[in-house]
């Protein structure tokens, strides 16, 4: 079977994606590590899949896959090229979609410069996949890592978030302690893992080793839990600009249970096909 898919990103952060409104096709996740892979494949950070919605308030399910293959509860990032992609595609004609994830509901408006606003909802700081006290003095926790005892700051955006503050990204261990603090024990679901350097109260720049696909230039749901912990250190203040490799998103966030607001860009790379085996 040829399936249709268009190559995207979102500030470098890439996606294949997939429309299985108007296709029918199971993607297992081996064959998702086949196509994510860079030389023999189509290569991807994330699989980012369209289907029919399940609740009838929404307009579509968005399922979001790693490289490695595990379905994940959501992609920041993803959502705005989600929401450019249905567009295009014709799959809707609003600017305004409303979409479920594994993680909870999102609300995408796409706005006239094609640039893409995302309420994320509101940022959590002790969920089941972060098992950390998150009384208000604790903002902070130590992890021992590889003989190190680290002090992390936590959060979901629906999939989980370490962030360690560091004085420099550029100089930030990203390649040694990314990896061993994304399969640490504390993390039952393991856990992506953000280096934030504050700038100042409205500015920080960001380096994510991502869950499921190491670093990425780009991570969406990681720069708003780095402002979600930055906001609550009392570090930064909404809103903040988030520079990361692949370019710069703008985070609002007023605290407490209100949402949590992503903008910034989605590009379409090119359309192809490819057999599925
Ligand atoms: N690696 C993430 C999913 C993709 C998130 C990222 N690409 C974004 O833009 O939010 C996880 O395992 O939770």
């Amino acid at each position: 079977m040829l399936l249709h898919f268009t190559k995207m990103h979102g500030l470098g952060n890439d996606f294949m994606v997939v429309d299985l409104v108007t296709q029918r096709a199971r993607i297992e996740a081996e064959e998702i590590r086949r196509l994510a892979d860079r030389r023999f494949g189509i290569g991807f950070d994330q699989l980012l899949v369209v289907e029919p919605p399940r609740d009838p308030d929404m307009d579509f399910r968005y399922r979001i896959y790693n490289a490695d293959g595990s379905e994940v509860e959501n992609c920041g990032n993803g959502a705005r090229c989600f929401a450019r992609f249905v567009r295009d595609k014709r799959l809707t004609h609003k600017r305004q979609i409303r979409v479920e994830t594994a993680g909870g509901p999102l609300v995408l408006d796409v706005h006239d410069d094609e640039q893409v606003s995302v309420d994320m909802g509101a940022p959590r700081f002790a969920p089941p996949s972060l098992p950390f006290e998150a009384d208000e003095d604790r903002l902070r926790h130590t992890l021992e890592v590889d003989g190190e005892t680290l002090e992390i700051a936590v959060a979901s955006m629906g999939n989980p978030h370490a962030v360690i503050k560091v004085d420099s990204v550029d100089q930030a261990p990203v390649e040694r302690l990314g990896p061993l603090v994304e399969h640490h024990p504390r993390f039952p679901k393991r856990v992506n893992v953000g280096f934030m350097q504050v700038v100042s109260s409205h500015e920080i720049r960001l380096r994510v080793f991502e869950r499921g696909s190491g670093e990425t230039l780009a991570c969406g749901t990681g720069a708003c839990a780095a402002v979600a912990c930055g906001i609550r250190q009392g570090l930064l203040e909404s809103p903040v600009t988030v520079h990361l490799p692949g370019g710069s998103l703008t985070i609002r966030w007023e605290g407490g249970e209100r949402p949590l607001i992503m903008t910034g860009p989605a590009e379409r790379v090119f359309d192809g096909r490819i057999p599925l085996r």
